[in-house]
């Protein structure tokens, strides 16, 4: 099949989000990388800021302005939140826009108002394409859930999730989606590396404070991606899911590693929860569901789109364990952005995007 060349431009081309989708963009097969914005580093060479995108080294960071980003076929906004919501009321409705940051992936603006302080600017197809959406039952069909692909499918806006939802929320939504799992006993501690805070200074990411420690932070239910994994899970279980939720930061620039746990139902076995993980995944080319008694590690998925997960049942208190690596800045954000914009454009959902890591 024969594509045109898409031309994307990427605002927030100088932080970390931004800098892997370029990454990955340089390697997808249709596309020219077209305009690279900032906001305090426009007129800088990227070449200084992101040393490792030789190609684009000699391209100037320009200033970001809904003019020169509507020039394009789309736009990746790699921004604070905030930002973005503001600069995408302003895009023609025909530009793709697939959004990095978080100010259009809450359907419920109290949920918005309580974790972000500030108005909700809407809701947008949600940019996690394997998630399921519907319950369904294993042990009834046999038959694979609906998921959220086919809202993204011809998509010109994309809310693209966030990092640790990403991972947290793949890792349980079959158990949910089959009924399997009790939707108010959800415990979930996950490493990040520090690449999920973004490039900015910040006290606790000074290199002295991190090497060598693990320290956790938005402990006690207060984590803005809460809501949002609540909201995942929910829509899987088609009842409300509430989850205790608490991230920690590895002392790694990339990865995420998140051990995810439930209560399962009365009478529910470790084989009927393997084959509802089987059949949600077995077709995914980004989601890898080890063999029994394999656990991810988070080298596993550096720079790949993939999610990797290992499952267990804990017979002892009925709790199914469910550990999930990915990479924090690939299958995390910048990736899922370059999948849901293939799905957006009816190329083949995988182009340009890598399925093995980094390893050792
Ligand atoms: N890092 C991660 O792992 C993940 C990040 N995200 C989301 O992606 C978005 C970007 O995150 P990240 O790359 O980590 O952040 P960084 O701090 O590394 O980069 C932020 C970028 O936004 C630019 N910027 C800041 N303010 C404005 C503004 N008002 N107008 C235009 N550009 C602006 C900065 O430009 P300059 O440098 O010139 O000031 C910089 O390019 C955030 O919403 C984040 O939550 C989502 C999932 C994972
Ligand atoms: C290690 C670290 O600090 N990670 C960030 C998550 C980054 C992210 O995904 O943020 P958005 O939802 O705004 O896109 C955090 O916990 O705030």
């Amino acid at each position: 099949m024969v594509y045109r060349v898409i031309r994307v431009a990427v605002a927030g081309a100088s932080g970390y989000a931004g800098g892997e989708a370029l990454r990955l963009l340089l390697g997808h097969p249709e596309v020219e990388v077209g305009a690279v914005t900032a906001a305090s580093s426009a007129g800088t060479r990227l070449g200084d800021v992101h040393p490792h995108l030789m190609p684009l080294a000699e391209r100037v960071l320009a200033e970001t302005t809904p003019e020169l980003l509507a020039e394009h076929d789309a736009v990746v906004l790699a921004l604070p939140h905030g930002a973005s919501a503001a600069l995408a009321a302003q895009l023609p409705d025909d530009l793709l826009v697939l959004d990095c940051g978080a100010d259009h992936r809450l359907a419920d603006p109290v949920a918005w108002k309580t974790f972000y302080g500030s108005e909700h600017a809407g809701t947008w197809p949600y940019g996690m394409p394997e998630l399921p959406t519907a319950p369904f039952s294993t042990t009834t069909s046999g038959a694979a859930p609906d998921k959220q692909r086919a809202a993204l499918v011809g998509a010109r806006r994309v809310a693209v999730p966030g990092c640790y939802p990403t991972g947290i929320s793949l890792a349980l939504a079959p158990g949910f989606a089959a009924g399997l799992l009790e939707p108010d006993d959800v415990v979930v501690v996950a490493a990040s590396g520090t690449s999920g805070a973004g490039k900015g200074l910040k006290p606790n990411l000074l290199g002295s404070e991190v090497m060598g420690s693990m320290s956790p932070y938005g402990v006690g239910g207060v984590h803005r991606h809460t809501p949002e994994i609540e909201q995942n899970l929910s829509g899987a279980a088609g009842e409300p899911v509430t989850v205790s939720f608490t991230p920690t930061l590895a002392p790694m620039p990339r990865g995420i590693l998140a051990t995810c746990t439930a209560t399962v139902r009365a009478g529910v076995t470790a084989a009927q929860l393997r084959e509802a993980w089987n059949t949600a995944y077995t077709d995914e080319p980004f989601i890898t569901l080890l063999p029994e008694g394999s656990w991810p590690r988070t080298a596993d998925v550096l720079g790949s789109n993939v999610v990797a997960m290992g499952l267990a049942l804990d017979e002892r208190v009925g709790r199914v364990v469910v550990v999930a690596a990915e990479d924090n800045l690939t299958k995390g954000t910048a990736g899922a952005a370059v999948q849901c914009l293939n799905l957006a454009f009816g190329l083949p959902e995988t182009l340009g995007l890598p399925t093995t890591g980094l390893a050792p």
